[in-house]
């Protein structure tokens, strides 16, 4: 919906010497791997060499802050980008899970000063889920935004 207001037009830069970690939760699988398909295509757009992405996998988006922090200490990158699904439930687990991610995730950005794409989905049906997967007619896979801003930020990063 490219009439719409909303979104960051994404730019694409010469990422060729970025090296990126991705994180990504297991819940609501198969959502995830197209939004994984989408920062990956992204990434590709601006070359980002495929040896230079990093991809590891948690059960679900709590473990996303503490895995992105030890991504971060164990080796040097220039961005990470951490990808989960939220659904809500019938209880108040959603919003306690949503909160403390996003707290988390913004902490390790700030505190460790490596730029951290925020790539949670927090929604309220999995038809919510599948259509910001680009899973749905009309639909836009919000994975290929969060590449363009991993790469926007990490260069950033190194000026
Ligand atoms: O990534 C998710 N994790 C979820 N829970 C698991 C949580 O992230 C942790 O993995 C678990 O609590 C163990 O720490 C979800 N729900 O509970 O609904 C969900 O929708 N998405």
């Amino acid at each position: 919906a490219d009439a719409s207001l909303k979104g960051a037009m994404p730019e694409t830069h010469d990422g060729r010497s970025l090296r990126i970690g991705v994180v990504h939760a297991r819940w609501n699988r198969a959502v995830i791997d197209k939004l994984v398909f989408g920062v990956r295509q992204a990434l590709h757009d601006c070359n980002v060499p495929n040896d230079n992405i990093v991809v590891q996998t948690v059960p679900g988006s709590w473990e996303l802050p503490g895995a992105a922090a030890e991504l971060i200490s164990g080796s040097d990158f220039d961005a990470i980008i951490a990808i989960g699904v939220l659904i809500k439930g019938e209880t108040m687990h959603f919003e306690y899970i949503a909160d403390a991610v996003s707290q988390g995730l913004m902490r390790v950005q700030v505190d460790k000063c490596i730029p951290v794409t925020f790539g949670v989905l927090t929604v309220l049906t999995e038809e919510q889920a599948m259509a910001r997967a680009g899973m749905s007619a009309g639909g836009h896979n919000h994975g290929e935004d969060w590449g363009f801003a991993a790469v926007e930020m990490g260069l950033k990063r190194k000026l």
